[in-house]
């Protein structure tokens, strides 16, 4: 008996998607299967205004593929001189969803991030009264925090008196790792937290970083922890709350610059992440929450529709996906889950 499971078209409410050569080779992997995408702006250098994120939303739309069913969301990355009143005139416009807060130096392009909040302050305040969300990179930068444990000391030194100072604000907690990070999505009230997960934090622990060798296609920030947070992960994924939902945080390097004796942080997970997703949700017997993971949790947490298209999944043969995807600056490693994929989307 085939397996099949109709759903929602699903959304992307993390996505890598850079310029240029990357752009036109990633962006038709991301449109293939999802809707919508909440697209980074940590280009180099960053999409900081209204006019820098309309140049670049233009740039996306000239790069899909004809016909393509996509909506790129777009971003404004959030630095100490961001003016209060570009926000809210790209919010009220509807260029932008959100505004990204990088902590400086915290992640890839993070430089012209934010080193102290009080120059902040007006733009939060503006963004909590206009109901726009921040989304945070939740990572402390200071040398002397373990890298391991750089988002728990973000939540408690940095996020929860974020929350007092502007309680209002709508928080998305970007890509979180830990159990310290479900627990404190899950102790804020619904609709002013969210939190992402990745496809891969579903999937890889530390030791697949490690073991064996170093292995640099699967190093990211916030790095993978333990086999127990990953446990935490997939439980709050699976659980049905919608304060958890899908953000792949794809997120292109090319090979060379993966593979190196410094190598850059990100995964690249657009082109398989449906099927690592099915994988997840039915090895956790949890096949009926997908859709409120992957189509429905996102667009209700940002104020928006869910997709009125569907997608078919169908469970048969293992699925093969290319290891690379071929670009112009060089090859991208598609994330391998280590086991063979069985869920494909028809
Ligand atoms: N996740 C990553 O490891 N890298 C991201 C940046 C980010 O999301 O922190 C990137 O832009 O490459
Ligand atoms: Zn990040
Ligand atoms: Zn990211």
């Amino acid at each position: 008996m085939t397996q099949t499971l109709t759903i929602r078209r699903p959304d992307d409410w993390h996505l890598h998607l850079r310029d240029g050569a990357v752009l036109r080779a990633v962006l038709p992997e991301t449109a293939r299967h999802f809707g919508r995408a909440i697209i980074m702006p940590n280009l180099v250098p960053p999409v900081v205004t209204a006019t820098d994120a309309e140049g670049y939303r233009d740039r996306i739309m000239a790069a899909l593929p004809d016909g393509a069913d996509f909506r790129p969301l777009m971003t404004l990355y959030l630095t100490e001189d961001t003016d209060p009143a570009d926000v809210a005139a790209a919010s009220e416009s509807g260029l932008i969803s959100a505004v990204k807060l990088y902590p400086a130096g915290a992640t890839t392009n993070s430089a012209s991030g934010v080193r102290d909040f009080d120059k902040v302050q007006g733009v939060l305040e503006k963004m909590a009264e206009i109901g726009l969300p921040l989304c945070v990179h939740g990572e402390v930068t200071d040398a002397e925090i373990d890298i391991f444990d750089r988002e728990a000391v973000f939540i408690d030194r940095i996020l929860d008196p974020l929350r007092t100072r502007v309680p209002e604000l709508k928080v998305v907690m970007e890509h979180i790792t830990t159990s310290n990070g479900v627990d404190y999505a899950k102790s804020q009230p619904e609709g002013s937290i969210g939190a992402t997960i990745t496809t891969h934090h579903l999937i890889i622990d530390r030791n697949h970083i490690l073991v064996g060798g170093i292995k640099p296609h699967y190093y990211c920030l916030p790095v993978a922890k333990r086999a127990a947070h990953r446990d935490a992960l997939i439980k709050a994924a699976t659980s049905g709350d919608p304060r958890f939902f899908l953000g792949t945080d794809s997120a292109p390097h090319t090979d060379p610059n993966k593979e190196s004796a410094c190598g850059c942080a990100g995964i690249f997970t657009a082109t398989n992440t449906m099927s690592c997703l099915a994988a997840v949700f039915e090895q956790a017997g949890a096949m009926d929450r997908l859709e409120g993971f992957a189509s429905l949790n996102g667009p209700a947490f940002y104020g928006l529709p869910a997709n009125d298209a569907t997608i078919t999944l169908t469970k048969g043969d293992a699925v093969s996906y290319p290891d690379k995807i071929d670009t112009e600056d060089g090859p991208i490693t598609v994330f391998d889950p280590g086991f063979p994929l069985h869920w494909r989307v028809s």
